[in-house]
């Protein structure tokens, strides 16, 4: 992920500074014995959320949180009516899109009872978050539709729509800012704790791919919770001030008392290392503080801890996928997994391979099928390949309710996707994609 210039930490100095405005001219205009302003007073904010997997909802609460000054009142979209809508002054919308370009459930009255009406809202403010992934045609179709009507009806919007597609979250950076900005008030505080890099280690040396490392963490205070699926967005402090904010899939969980990342080397297309892998994996040593906050991230947890799994990645995805069969090992009783891996030769990138030997052994990962770019011969070379040459049993295993993880690099994930729709036929893949059982976290 890739955050503000220092441009931009000047803005949120500035907008923390005028947060401490914002609030001293509150106290002094609150009456005395008066209750903290409602979305029916001046003051007052309404934040709406439409959330169908929760992450509009975490962003609501998260908002809130930071604005929790002005007297926010959070509200899933069903639950506010055009005359919500009349009494604020000032709206923020969190939403969420599903299915094909579709509301998210606990939207669903307000679209059919609210939106087909015209209240007049000139007098409203409101500033609107759209989330979306880009792999979908209909991206952000809800947020989109939601905004339209407020436009329609006469709502002014504070500043134009934010789009947040789920696999590029800089955009929440974005967000967070203007939101601080225009209504005076800090954005949702940085939330980063502190951290130390307990050690790192290089899993492919020799490999003809970019080099893979493994880095442990662990915190300087206490350890919060997290779940699989869930992300570290990482600070990367550079030598000549610099900062930039790095999103890294988790690889463990929390009862092994650190955070674990795998972290690609990259460099771009000039041989110019990637600022934020080369600081993490070359220039800070073992032992060196790191600053990160820990990102809950819905669309990317298990919904079941019984229903068949099937994992697929490459490279630095395992990460991520190796967090969810973390959590599958410590379980008494689950569901079976598959993991489906690829990268470039057996020899040098068959990363985790003891760990994974020991997790069939222990009879927690049921299958396992690696692909290997470079090793020639006739089998599969990428994990894409794989999906037609193991069509049989995939077909069965989502006829036995298995949901799909896909974790790693964005060309995998779509040829992925398009094998999967091959071997399932477009309807059965449309199923699958309604019902939230194909979950992603790409890069
Ligand atoms: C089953 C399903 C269908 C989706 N359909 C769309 C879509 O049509 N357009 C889009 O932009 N995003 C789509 N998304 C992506 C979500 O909008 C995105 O992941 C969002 O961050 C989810 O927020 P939520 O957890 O609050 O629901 C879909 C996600 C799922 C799981």
């Amino acid at each position: 992920m890739l955050s503000p210039d220092p441009a931009d930490w000047l803005i949120a100095g500035a907008a923390t500074a005028g947060w401490l405005a914002l609030v001293a001219r509150m106290a002094l205009r609150r009456p005395a014995a008066g209750a903290a302003p409602g979305p029916d007073t001046p003051e007052g904010l309404l934040i709406g959320y439409a959330s169908q997997t929760g992450f509009a909802e975490d962003l609501a609460r998260q908002d809130a949180d930071a604005l929790a000054g002005i007297g926010p009142r959070v509200l899933p979209l069903d639950r506010i009516g055009a005359a919500d809508l009349l009494a604020a002054r000032r709206a923020v919308f969190i939403v969420s899109t599903t299915g094909d370009g579709d509301a998210p459930e606990n939207a669903a009255a307000f679209l059919a009872r609210v939106m087909p009406g015209r209240p007049a809202l000139s007098h409203l403010s409101y500033a609107l978050l759209a989330l979306g992934d880009r792999d979908y045609p209909r991206f952000c179709g809800f947020g989109r539709a939601v905004d339209a009507w407020l436009a329609d009806c006469g709502a002014q919007p504070l500043f134009p729509r934010v789009e947040l597609d789920r696999t590029r979250p800089e955009a929440l950076d974005h967000w967070r800012r203007r939101l601080a900005e225009t209504l005076d008030a800090a954005p949702a505080g940085d939330g980063l704790t502190d951290w130390q890099l307990a050690g790192r280690r290089h899993l492919n040396p020799g490999s003809p791919g970019g080099g893979l490392y493994h880095l442990r963490l662990v915190p300087q205070g206490v350890l919060p919770h997290w779940q699989a699926g869930d992300i570290a967005a990482v600070e990367i402090a550079l030598p000549d001030g610099t900062r930039l904010m790095r999103d890294y899939s988790l690889a463990s969980l929390p009862a092994s008392g650190g955070v674990e990342l795998i972290v690609r080397r990259t460099a771009d297309a000039a041989g110019r290392p990637g600022r934020g892998s080369d600081w993490l994996t070359r220039q800070i040593a073992p032992g060196a503080p790191v600053r990160l906050r820990l990102r809950a991230n819905a669309g990317f947890r298990s919904r079941s801890d019984h229903a068949p799994m099937i994992l697929i990645g490459n490279g630095a995805g395992l990460s991520g996928l190796l967090a969810h069969l973390r959590h599958r090992a410590a379980l008494r009783e689950t569901g079976p997994v598959w993991l489906i891996f690829g990268e470039r030769t057996r020899r040098h990138d068959a990363i985790f391979d003891d760990e994974l030997r020991g997790l069939q052994a222990a009879g927690v990962l049921d299958r396992l099928d690696r692909a290997f770019s470079r090793d020639g011969g006739a089998g599969p070379r990428y994990v894409q390949d794989l999906i037609p040459a193991r069509a049989e049993t995939l077909r069965a295993w989502i006829g036995q309710g298995a949901d799909i993880h896909i974790c790693g690099q964005r060309p995998m994930a779509q040829g992925v996707r398009a094998a999967l729709e091959q071997v399932l036929g477009p309807a059965a893949w449309a199923d699958l994609l309604r019902a939230g059982r194909c979950r992603t976290d790409v890069y």
